[in-house]
């Protein structure tokens, strides 16, 4: 059955004869428990009204996901953003209800405050402190980034719609028993990170982060964004796709516009790698664009030219390059490679006294390297 609504911002969504239709079809089936309004936000008086005339919950896109996050937040970062995500939904149910009750005038005894103004000071100490210890988490945050720096692992952020299989790609990369893919949406909540090696056996660090839903309420969004820091300080930008899915390309857009709000660097931008996932799922897929690369993270498929694709990727945006140099065992050329690049294999020539040393590099430190020993 469908019905067309009025502007959904009208007190009842619905027109009148509609609504009673709606009424009578929810009140006569008692399979329904629950009804979900796919509208960003429900006033709460609204949703009060919904939930008189048909005797169940009433939840909005809001509230839905906000009650996935909750179920899924296993860290206190997590969970702190929920609760800053809520404090809007109880401000406004604290309105309502004193509203109703016509109590927001009493004062309480000596405090010179209203009960209604206790209430609403009380929820602004609760969001100074959750904004408080999100802050402090923060700053632990962008600490941790710079050691991370300092060590010069390259750093590879993985994106996409939520449920496309970000996890499951980077748990196949990395072999990394600590990435939990889960048929759920929003199963990840938190950014961590993974590290992998690309075939010169470079050291990348990936980034999982929280997945991205077209028409995330913005109240939301907020609160998750600081989440997605991470994303602005990484060296590349991974875009996983599930083309089985009948809106991958609503999905792609909704992503790309995501990542255009969250103000990353032209350059971050212009290079991200687009990965096509669930192939296995499509029989015969082959992408319609060019370089693209199409993979089954769940089986396996695709993974050699998707890590060999990343090497190329990270080496371009960061600068570097793999080299295999001559050096001289005697002199103090491989202290210093081992000192200012990545050596990954040494071949010692014993006849000649020399090595031939393969490095991943800076430009710069190359640059250094021929100054102080020149060819
Ligand atoms: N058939 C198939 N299923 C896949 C593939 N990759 C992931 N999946 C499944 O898709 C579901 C979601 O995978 P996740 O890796 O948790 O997805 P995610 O993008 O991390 O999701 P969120 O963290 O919720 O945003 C899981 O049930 C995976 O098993 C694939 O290549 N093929
Ligand atoms: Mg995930």
């Amino acid at each position: 059955m469908v019905v067309s609504t009025k502007a959904p911002s009208s007190r009842l969504v619905f027109g009148k004869g509609n609504f009673e239709h709606l009424t009578e079809k929810i009140r006569g089936s008692p399979e329904i428990t629950s009804v979900f309004l796919n509208v960003e936000r429900m006033a709460a008086p609204t949703k009060k009204e919904l939930e008189a005339a048909w005797g169940v919950e009433v939840f909005d896109r809001f509230t839905i996901v906000l009650h996935i996050f909750r179920c899924n937040a296993r860290t206190r970062e997590a969970r702190l953003q929920v609760a800053l995500a809520e404090i809007p939904v109880l401000r406004s149910n604290l309105k309502n209800d004193l509203d109703g009750r016509r109590g927001g005038s009493r004062y309480i005894m000596g405090s010179g405050e209203s009960f209604k103004q206790v209430q609403r000071r009380l929820l602004k100490e609760k969001e100074i402190k959750i904004r408080k210890a999100l802050e402090k988490l923060r700053k632990k945050r962008h600490l941790l980034r710079k050691q991370r720096t300092r060590r010069e692992f390259p750093v590879v952020s993985v994106v996409g719609y939520t449920n496309c299989g970000k996890t499951t790609l980077i748990k196949a990369l990395t072999g990394d028993v600590a990435a939990q893919p889960r048929d759920q949406l929003f199963a990840t909540l938190d950014v961590t990170t993974h590290a992998g090696t690309l075939p010169s056996s470079l050291t990348v660090l990936y980034v999982d982060t929280i997945g991205f839903l077209s028409q995330l309420p913005h109240d939301l969004i907020e609160s998750f964004s600081a989440t997605l820091e991470d994303v602005a300080h990484s060296d590349l930008i991974v875009h996983v796709r599930d083309v089985s899915h009948p809106e991958t390309e609503l999905q792609k857009a909704s992503v790309l516009s995501a990542l255009q709000g969250l103000g990353l660097p032209t350059p971050l931008l212009d290079s991200v790698v687009e990965v096509h996932n669930k192939v296995d799922l499509v029989p015969g897929y082959s992408p319609a664009e060019p370089n693209v690369l199409a993979v089954s993270a769940l089986l396996g498929y695709g993974l050699e030219e998707l890590r060999a694709e990343l090497e190329e990727a990270v080496l371009r945006a960061t600068g570097r390059r793999v080299l295999t140099l001559r050096v001289h065992l005697a002199g103090a050329q491989l202290s210093w490679l081992y000192k200012e690049a990545t050596v990954q294999q040494v071949d010692v020539i014993p006849e000649d006294g020399a090595a031939d040393v393969t490095v991943t590099i800076s430009n710069a430190a190359y640059g250094k390297f021929r100054k102080l020993f020149p060819e």
